[in-house]
């Protein structure tokens, strides 16, 4: 059977069609460079119109009517100017062009493809919080928009989110801490623990924006900080948290400026006593000796250590230290004794100011009572029937601040239960240290922790509150036991050098020697 010719088109191979389609790509090239332009200004309409659209669903019912005349009286402004429309015009044209630029570097698309994951992941757990079966047009629903959920995203080299805008509900319960902290767990969760991430909460324009924060510096060790007199340095935290810095100087002596935590003692002072909560091995005792190397550049410190561990042995007989007290009979004899040294005191300056005179020196000089693991102590004060030596800081803790009396104890976890109601009730700084969840820091600060809670915290690191004062995260520097054989040379000596002098021991000269009595008529 003869065959039948080919179609012209197809007889003369595929060259003619490679060129067309060449041809047609080059075309829709050239057309999207003359119209790009155009392009980017029609997004940034777009984005500026929805922008619009968002403000105008934010403002409240009562304002909309002011606001919609304040627009017409632009606009009849405009239009009475000469040239004024046209301007008007082109300056939006402008703030279109440039709100409509493509702000996405270009990123390979196997990484676009994991970011989008990501996010579509992230967007997915938040439904069941901030959506509500009602809703007819929920913001978060499975399969939904994410885009319009996620008012901005910013991803850092490795891939992870370093910055996120959430929009939500109006009807999410934002001023409940429950509530956001349910949506902060799951967002610790979903961005990756490894990461601290700070939680911002709008709650005028339901917004919630997360931050990544970098992490607080811990290689800073007990130095004589600059401070004021009366403040006492806890540690430090993020530049954001605070208007101050402190000059410091770092482990090789460079200088430099961190934001610090500073605590305020004595007669003005809002929070004159403070509680250091934490799990074994978080700093607790740290903090405490750090503070009396501080406390000892003025005042007189008392140690009463429950733990018993012979953390504090480096303080025993130094100028300015009253006792190192490790046992029941030791911290009870201590304590009353400054009970009854806080009575004095008041006793004291009250006479002096009854007669017109300003307060004798000694009820100025502050005194500081240093507790730690007051639980082990009262334990043994139980099954021995005696008194909690915890009893004996009621009068510190009531009357210390007008008496320069501050009280600091430290505590773990697991004992918080036996610390006495004065206590609790006086000692309004709080500090929480070490790996801690958002709830056990909550209950401790009263508020819980402005960022997410990281698996693995260094010694020393935690939250701060001054009172009603904002959460802030925290880095005490460290002050390690100089006696501890794990310490590190140049740590050892930084706290050996902050240490006062112990007194040397008066030396009786040796009464002199009656000399031999020499024989009458000896030779020497
Ligand atoms: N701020 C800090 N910087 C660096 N290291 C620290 C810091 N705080 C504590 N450390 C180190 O962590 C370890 C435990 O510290 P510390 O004894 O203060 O903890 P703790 O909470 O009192 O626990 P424990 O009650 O078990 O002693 C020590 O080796 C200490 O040197």
């Amino acid at each position: 059977m003869a065959r039948r010719p080919l179609p012209s088109i197809l007889r003369g191979g595929t060259a003619p069609i490679v060129r067309s389609r060449e041809l047609a790509r080059s075309a829709a090239d050239n057309a999207t460079d003359v119209l790009h332009p155009l392009i980017t200004i029609g997004r940034g309409l777009r984005r500026l119109a929805a922008a619009g659209r968002r403000k105008w669903a934010d403002t409240p019912k009562d304002r909309r009517g002011p606001l919609l005349f304040l627009i017409a009286a632009v606009l009849l402004v405009l239009s009475l100017l000469r040239y004024g429309l046209p301007l008007a015009g082109a300056a939006l044209l402008a703030v279109a062009a440039c709100t409509g630029r493509d702000r996405k570097p270009a990123t390979p698309a196997a990484d676009d493809d994991a970011r989008s994951q990501r996010l579509t992941s992230l967007y997915e757990a938040l439904v069941p919080y901030f959506s509500v079966p009602d809703d007819p047009a929920p913001l978060y629903t499975y399969g939904g928009d994410r885009e319009k959920a996620f008012a901005s995203h910013s991803f850092d080299e490795s891939g992870h989110p370093d910055r996120l805008v959430l929009r939500y509900p109006g009807y999410f319960t934002d001023a409940e801490p429950e509530s956001r902290l349910r949506v902060e767990q799951v967002l610790a969760a979903k961005l990756g623990r490894a990461r601290e991430y700070r939680f911002d909460w709008n709650e005028q324009g339901n917004e919630l924006t997360v931050t990544a924060v970098a992490p607080l510096p811990c290689d800073l060790t007990a130095q004589p900080f600059a401070t004021a007199p009366g403040e006492y340095l806890l540690g430090f935290t993020d530049a954001a948290d605070t208007a101050r810095t402190l000059p410091v100087n770092g482990p090789d002596g460079d200088p430099r400026d961190e934001p610090p935590v500073l605590w305020r003692t004595g007669a003005r002072a809002t929070e004159p006593h403070l509680l250091a909560v934490g799990h074994p091995g978080s700093g607790t005792t740290s903090l405490l000796r750090s503070l009396a190397l501080q406390a000892l550049r003025h005042g007189d410190v008392l140690v009463v250590d429950g733990g018993g561990a012979g953390e504090y042995a480096c303080l025993t007989g130094r100028e300015g230290v009253l006792a190192v007290e490790c046992d029941l009979d030791g911290a009870l004899t201590g304590l009353e004794w400054a009970c009854h040294e806080t009575e004095r005191r008041l006793i004291a300056a009250g006479r002096a100011r009854q007669e017109g005179h300003p307060p004798p020196p000694d009820t100025r000089r502050p005194l500081w009572i240093l507790l730690d693991r007051p639980a082990a102590l009262a334990h043994l004060a139980e099954a021995e029937g005696r008194t909690d030596p915890q009893s004996l800081l009621q009068v510190p803790l009531r009357h210390g601040r007008a008496a320069q009396v501050t009280v600091v104890v430290a505590e773990q976890f697991d004992s918080t239960e036996s610390l006495t109601e004065p206590v609790r009730r006086h000692t309004r700084a709080r500090v929480v240290l070490g790996r801690a969840s958002a709830a056990q820091v909550a209950l401790v600060l009263g508020a819980p922790p402005n960022t997410s809670t990281p698996v693995a915290a260094p010694p020393g690191r935690g939250w701060v509150r001054l009172g009603d004062g904002p959460v802030q995260r925290l880095q005490v520097p460290a002050a390690p036991d100089p006696y501890d054989e794990g310490t590190a040379e140049a740590d050892r000596r930084a706290v050996l050098e902050l240490l006062p002098p112990r007194p040397q021991p008066l030396t009786v000269p040796p009464a002199p020697t009656e000399p031999p009595a020499v024989p009458a008529g000896a030779d020497l």
